[in-house]
């Protein structure tokens, strides 16, 4: 392993800064702060670029903070948290305008016009509604905690600050419960979820693992005995964790599922569907989407990859008739569930792939929020048929989007009248974007 001695210059999109070696290579150095001085010590070297890690800051940036959390080294999930909040900011936003020149084909005279200023939605700890703890071995006994960095390990932590400060003692607490039954008996775990609202008051235990014996009432009960849970479940899964493939979720006590409020729609969402982790920030989200769709009440709306309908619901109350496509079926049945809740007659649920089942409708508006991935190709093109007067796209990956956005500049009908970032993730390198396109 090699020593070098480096300026870092700006962070990348990923959990590392990055720097240039004396030889003008790329180095991407971790726990390295834009403006340090930092020895490093190399991990591994390539031809175009090499990794490190600082061992040693030399000097350190006016960025440079001190995280609130002493285990942001060993955990991992905070990787930008010894960069001030401003810089994370900043960082960000110039992280999107790059992107779009980069991949998207923009000039960067424009990708700057277009992207608007972050929007920081809440305080930048203490914003998440949900995090999911390991499920390990250490010296031969199970051991529940956080993914230590870089590793497979896992290590025991008293509290996770990126969590609502209403629910501190809540990690400690599963993490507990769960290493004194996982110590006795192998329950097959893999993860444990947990999801907290300050809005309703709930929280949810979620046990993920695979199915086979389950000591349930001896569970629910050691939980019931730590937190206050409102509910705890067991998902077992079919085959790798990745494919999230699900044999069957099992209520073990309480309501069996969790709730939010977002904006004032009531939500529930079952453990194994996708929501938003930061709940002020998914306000943030229906709002930008709303207001730069601005749908009435006779027109027609189109909601792609809408989950258990966080855009479903408000455009809905807004607009004429939504059909709304979501290809994950414990997803559909909460959509299916909110909208019966809401009262909400007005919206068509479809089950399936978006690509595969486009609704055959003429839209006035229409919302895309799919994963990372982004949009296929050929979604782009079928929007790109709709008569629609605007297109929010929410994404959570900037390098797809700009490559969505160069898809339908190539269409030739939808051009990008703003992009504006919204810091869902502090801490993390990750930022969330609402994109508002109109016909040309
Ligand atoms: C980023 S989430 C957004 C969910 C929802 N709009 C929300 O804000 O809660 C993306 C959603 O797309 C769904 N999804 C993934 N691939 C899909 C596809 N090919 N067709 C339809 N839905 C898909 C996922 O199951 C997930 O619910």
């Amino acid at each position: 392993m090699t020593t070098k001695r480096l300026k870092i210059e700006r962070m990348g999109y990923g959990p590392e800064a990055i720097a240039h070696d004396a030889d003008g290579k790329t180095v991407f150095v971790t726990g390295g702060v834009p403006g340090d001085t930092v020895e490093a010590e190399t991990d591994a070297e390539e031809a175009r670029f090499s990794r490190a890690h600082v061992t040693t800051v030399l000097e350190d940036s006016p960025d440079r903070v001190t995280p609130p959390c002493p285990f942001v080294d060993v955990c991992g999930g905070c990787p930008w948290a010894h960069l001030s909040y401003e810089a994370q900011l900043a960082a960000k936003r110039s992280g999107v305008v790059d992107a779009l020149t980069r991949l998207g084909g923009f000039s960067a005279e424009d990708a700057e016009a277009l992207v608007a200023p972050i929007v920081a939605p809440g305080e930048p700890w203490g914003y998440r509604n949900k995090v999911e703890l390991a499920v390990g071995t250490q010296r031969g006994r199970t051991m529940v905690g956080m993914h230590a960095a870089g590793s497979s390990d896992v290590v025991k932590v008293p509290s996770c600050p990126l969590l609502d400060s209403k629910f501190k003692g809540v990690v400690k607490a599963v993490q507990g419960a769960m290493n004194f039954l996982a110590g006795s008996r192998d329950l097959g775990l893999e993860r444990v979820g947990i999801r907290a609202s300050r809005r309703t008051k709930e929280l949810e235990v979620a046990l993920w693992g695979t199915p086979g014996p389950f000591p349930r009432p001896q569970v629910a009960k050691v939980l019931g005995d730590a937190t206050k849970v409102t509910s705890v479940v067991r998902v077992m899964q079919k085959g790798p964790a990745k494919a999230r493939r699900i044999a069957g979720v099992e209520r073990l006590s309480g309501k069996g599922s969790w709730g939010e409020l977002v904006g004032s729609e009531s939500m529930r969402v079952s453990a194994p569907s996708f929501f938003q982790v930061n709940t002020r920030g998914a306000d943030k989200l229906v709002s930008l989407v709303m207001e730069g769709l601005s749908p009435v009440e006779d027109e027609e709306a189109m909601d792609l990859y809408c989950g258990a309908g966080t855009f479903t619901l408000p455009l809905a109350r807004k607009s004429g008739f939504v059909s709304a496509v979501e290809s994950y079926g414990p997803a559909v049945r909460d959509l299916r569930h909110n909208l019966d809740a809401a009262n909400l007659t007005n919206v068509d649920p479809i089950g399936g792939d978006a690509g595969i089942e486009f609704p055959d409708v003429d839209a006035d508006v229409i919302v895309v929020d799919p994963p990372r991935a982004g949009l296929a190709a050929d979604v782009v093109a079928q929007l790109s048929d709709q008569p629609a007067r605007a297109i929010a796209y929410v994404s959570c990956d900037p390098a797809t989007l700009a490559r969505d956005l160069a898809r339908f500049r190539d269409e030739g009908v939808f051009e990008p009248v703003s992009v504006t970032p919204v810091d869902l993730f502090p801490q993390t390198f990750h930022v969330e974007n609402v994109t508002i396109l109109h016909r040309q």
